[in-house]
């Protein structure tokens, strides 16, 4: 639960406070108010990551050189001074050197937004973000495979881009990728096995009694990754890029065994693309021992009232929530016993 938010210089806010209720709130705005922005900070706060964009320059307000975003969680404050090249990550005053230390005792988040849609109907990037999201979350060694296995791949492709490469040189980055991508691969595998059922039940739970959904983690190719990367040099030399590897790998969804991409209603993948979201709440819960906090941008404009109301039903009682939407027509009928909060000039007021 993060009970008191400061923003200093972020995205649209200049200077901003706001003591959060303790299960959550509904924020509600016109468009271009700042609503996304205040579940972004709240992300960055904890993941030291924006689900809008993968630089933090863009976080940074306009004319400004540096952000600032300070939380209060149960036995922790959290705080972020955030300068090009020379981030200050604090936790109850106490620098932590890296990211990875300031990450190590941070709680979990769920980010729902109303381009979700695009886990079922884009390509595989949207899917592999989704699990990398997760995973950083589910287990410590998830990001230092990612984090390895993304270094590796960059030098290895600057080395194929360029005509004097060394073959020694192209051998070793080769031999990095395969180590760091294969544990990478394990670890998503093994991801996906224990997410699987909790995807089923979130998706019969909104609705899709009849329907079942399933997932599964899909390898770029097949066999022993450091063969197949040696297999593939000649090509992977002409395309000066390394065509292999788990940053090619993708999740296959499928819905009554026919894949939900192609076959399925919008309905049906928006109720799938919930269940994958539900399902990284309830994954989360079990595995951390805490109930993530849900940050949910924009989504129930898209629901029709059956999938709006069960979406609701099936957030966790124990979780916080924050809610944003441009109206609240949708809240006719549903159960949700969140204060709502009107967000006008950079700030927000009970309504
Ligand atoms: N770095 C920045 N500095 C200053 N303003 C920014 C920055 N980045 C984005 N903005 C502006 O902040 C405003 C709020 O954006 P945000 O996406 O948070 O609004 P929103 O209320 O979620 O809108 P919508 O309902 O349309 O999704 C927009 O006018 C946007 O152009």
């Amino acid at each position: 639960m993060i009970s008191r938010l400061k923003l200093m210089d972020f995205r649209c806010y200049g200077s901003f406070s706001w003591q959060i209720p303790q299960q959550g709130a509904i924020i509600l705005g016109n468009n271009a108010r700042g609503k996304t922005s205040l579940l972004e900070a709240v992300c960055f706060l904890l993941r030291l990551q924006s689900p809008r964009t993968a630089r933090t320059g863009p976080l940074v307000s306009h004319g400004k050189q540096s952000f600032g975003i300070r939380g209060e969680l149960p036995g922790q404050i959290r705080r972020i001074l955030w300068a090009p090249d020379a981030p200050d990550l604090r936790v109850n005053g106490e620098p932590r050197k890296d990211q990875r230390s300031y990450l190590a005792d941070s709680y979990p988040v769920v980010w729902m937004g109303n381009d979700d849609l695009s886990l079922v109907q884009a390509g595989a990037d949207a899917r592999r973000k989704y699990m990398d999201f997760l995973g950083s979350q589910w287990h410590p060694g998830y990001r230092l495979a990612l984090f390895s296995y993304r270094r590796a791949l960059k030098t290895r492709n600057y080395l194929l881009k360029h005509r004097h490469r060394d073959k020694l040189q192209l051998d070793a980055y080769t031999r990095q990728l395969a180590l760091h991508g294969t544990e990478l691969r394990n670890l998503r595998a093994n991801l996906l096995a224990l997410l699987a059922p909790h995807i089923a039940l979130a998706y019969r739970n909104i609705g899709g009694r009849q329907e079942q959904v399933s997932i599964a983690y899909r390898a770029s190719e097949e066999g022993d990754l450091y063969e197949r990367l040696c297999a593939s040099m000649d090509r992977d030399i002409r395309y000066g890029q390394t065509q292999n590897g788990p940053h090619r790998d993708d999740l296959d969804i499928t819905l009554n065994g026919r894949n939900a991409a192609q076959f399925a209603s919008e309905g049906q993948q928006r109720t799938t693309a919930i269940s994958m979201k539900l399902a990284q709440s309830s994954l989360l819960t079990e595995e951390t021992g805490h109930t993530p906090i849900h940050l949910i941008d924009d989504v129930f404009g898209e629901l029709d009232p059956t999938r709006r109301i069960a979406f609701l039903q099936s957030l966790p009682a124990d979780a916080q929530s924050l809610i944003t939407t441009t109206h609240l027509d949708w809240l006719h009928n549903a159960p949700c016993p969140l204060p709502a909060f009107r967000l006008e000039d950079g700030a927000l007021a009970p309504l």
